[in-house]
């Protein structure tokens, strides 16, 4: 068995998901654990992959976990064997802390995103010298490729990275609801208004492969026009500043989660 996953949830589904249908990973290569040896079955039957019990783990090459970081504690001793390489999406969890708690020094961090169920998730890795060795990180690269783009950066920026790449589509889904109420308080039929916000988020991410964003700004934004008024109002509100304290709070929370190792 080439992978086990650990956790089975929104993002090791889609990460699931998207290795089969690259064909990255055949059925018949993986396992999925659950909480219980019925939540095994019921998880990996939708995708034909093996149920696995906890005794079971040992035959797979490498394992993700993809678990809650507060489930972690209690499931490590349950999950560690020495013979088995380690893949943790998990938040603010650092390679010192998994290889101490899986008492395994072949361990690989990574931060994917929500992304992931549509193939296009911004995804950081870093491993220990033991995981470089035993291709773990190399085997990482390949399977976070099947769900979209792969950085590798160093470890102190992994929080960072997960404060602003991998909450930003929650932040974005913010801006695109809050975009929406506000066609609506002007008038605007709600399907019509959602559908548009959403739409322009999308177009903007296009827009924005090849252009910076003040160009893009400066492009909408005509002298003594609409936009600028628009944008005014924005700066007013210190949208700008609004953001750099969400990404720091949950910089910040990734610290909080590892210290609470
Ligand atoms: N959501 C996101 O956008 C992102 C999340 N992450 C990280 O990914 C990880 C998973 O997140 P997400 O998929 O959203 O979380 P979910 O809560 O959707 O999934 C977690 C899964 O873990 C399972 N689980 C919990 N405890 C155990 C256990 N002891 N044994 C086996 N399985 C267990 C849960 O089982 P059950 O279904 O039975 O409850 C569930 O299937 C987290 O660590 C998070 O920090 C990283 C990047 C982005
Ligand atoms: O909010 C969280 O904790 C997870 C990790 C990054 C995105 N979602």
């Amino acid at each position: 068995m080439r992978l086990a996953f650990v956790g089975l949830g929104k993002m090791g589904r889609s990460i699931l998901k998207g290795a089969l249908e690259r064909g990255f990973l055949r059925p018949e290569e993986v396992g999925v654990l659950g909480r219980t040896p019925e939540r095994s079955r019921e998880l990996a039957e939708p995708f034909g992959v093996r149920p696995l019990t906890r005794a079971d783990l040992g035959m797979a090459e490498r394992v993700l976990i993809a678990v809650q970081p507060r489930d972690f504690p209690a499931l490590a001793p349950e999950i560690a064997h020495h013979r088995l390489g380690y893949i943790s999406i998990m938040a603010g969890i650092s390679t010192s802390v998994l290889a101490r708690r899986l008492d395994n020094r072949r361990v690989v961090r990574a931060m994917p995103n929500l992304a992931v169920a549509i193939g296009e998730s911004s995804t950081a890795l870093t491993a220990l010298k033991e995981a470089r060795e035993a291709e773990d990180l190399a085997f990482a690269r390949a399977l976070f490729a099947t769900v979209g783009d792969v950085y590798e950066i160093p470890e102190h920026l992994f929080d960072a990275f997960t404060g602003m790449s991998a909450s930003a589509p929650a932040y974005l889904a913010v801006v695109a609801e809050a975009l929406a109420d506000a066609g609506v308080k002007m008038g605007m039929p709600r399907a019509l208004a959602l559908r548009l916000a959403a739409d322009a988020l999308a177009a903007t991410g296009e827009l924005l492969k090849g252009r910076h964003p003040a160009q893009v700004k400066d492009e909408v934004a005509s002298p003594g026009g609409t936009t600028i008024h628009g944008l005014h109002a924005l700066e007013a509100r210190a949208v700008r500043a609004a953001f750099y304290e969400a990404v720091e709070a949950a910089t910040q929370r990734g610290h909080e989660l590892g210290e609470s190792e």
